[in-house]
């Protein structure tokens, strides 16, 4: 068998389900509404795998699953050196959303990383603590500000409703997904002309650990000859 990994619930695990359907392959919840068991039609040899979209990136690392529905954001977020780990086989053109960095509307000669740059270190002067970014994408942050050159800053931990900490005070600056705008815009912060770290889509990933059958390696040639992928 080879398992395919999907995202649970929500917006991703309908899409997925219709981007599979629409290639004659049919993913369903087999169990009532709230039951995370899946069934899939129209090939045999996948076992279909119900999981949180953010869980997806390790499980495929680890080889529990061989294939795997999620962001491409939260496979470059949750895994160091993410393409030794896991390949993308197909974008599948739904899902997107914008990882980026954004700052107060009211910090009129704050428009790029070098404006970040320079007042990070004014505030830390002022200050006496360095800015705070608020995230929950650690790792892809760190990364870009340091190729970016930008260095006296913070980051705070934030799990949810992230746009709101910079009105709290718990930060003056927050990296996050944005798709509308509509929230950045609500909560008075202002994209960075430069601040565009990863434009996310759902992708299709399979995991590269080396413990797959001959078996499971033709089936997945199979599925891609099914897919057009
Ligand atoms: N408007 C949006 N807001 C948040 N995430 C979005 C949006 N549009 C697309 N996404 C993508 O959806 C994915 C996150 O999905 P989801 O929130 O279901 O994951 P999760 O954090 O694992 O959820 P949970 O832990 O609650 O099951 C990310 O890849 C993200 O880029
Ligand atoms: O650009 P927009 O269309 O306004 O969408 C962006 C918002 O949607 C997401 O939050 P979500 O409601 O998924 O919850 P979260 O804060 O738990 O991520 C994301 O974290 C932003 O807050």
């Amino acid at each position: 068998m080879l398992k395919l990994g999907v995202p649970s619930k929500g917006r991703l695990m309908e899409k997925t389900f219709d981007w599979f359907g629409a290639r004659g392959v049919g993913l369903r919840k087999s169990g009532s509404d709230r039951e995370y068991a899946g069934a899939v039609d129209g090939f045999d040899g996948i076992e279909l795998v119900l999981l949180s979209a953010g869980e997806i990136p390790r499980e495929l690392a680890a080889g529990n699953i061989h294939l795997g529905v999620t962001g491409s954001d939260l496979v470059r977020e949750k895994l160091a050196n993410w393409d030794s780990r896991v390949a993308e086989l197909a974008p599948m053109g739904f899902g997107g959303a914008d990882l980026i960095i954004a700052v107060p509307q009211g910090w009129v000669d704050v428009n790029t990383l070098d404006d970040l740059d320079a007042a990070a270190a004014a505030f830390r002067r002022k200050h006496g603590f360095r800015l705070r970014i608020a995230t929950k994408y650690h790792r892809l942050v760190r990364e870009f500000l340091r190729e970016q050159g930008v260095a006296d800053y913070q980051i705070v931990d934030s799990q949810g409703a992230t746009e709101g900490t910079v009105k709290n005070e718990t930060a003056e600056a927050i990296a996050d997904i944005t798709s509308t705008g509509e929230t950045l815009r609500a909560n008075g912060l202002k994209i960075l002309d430069d601040g565009l770290i990863h434009a996310s889509q759902a992708t299709l990933f399979r995991g590269l650990r080396n413990n797959w059958t001959d078996e499971q390696r033709a089936k997945l040639k199979a599925l891609q000859l099914v897919l057009g992928i």
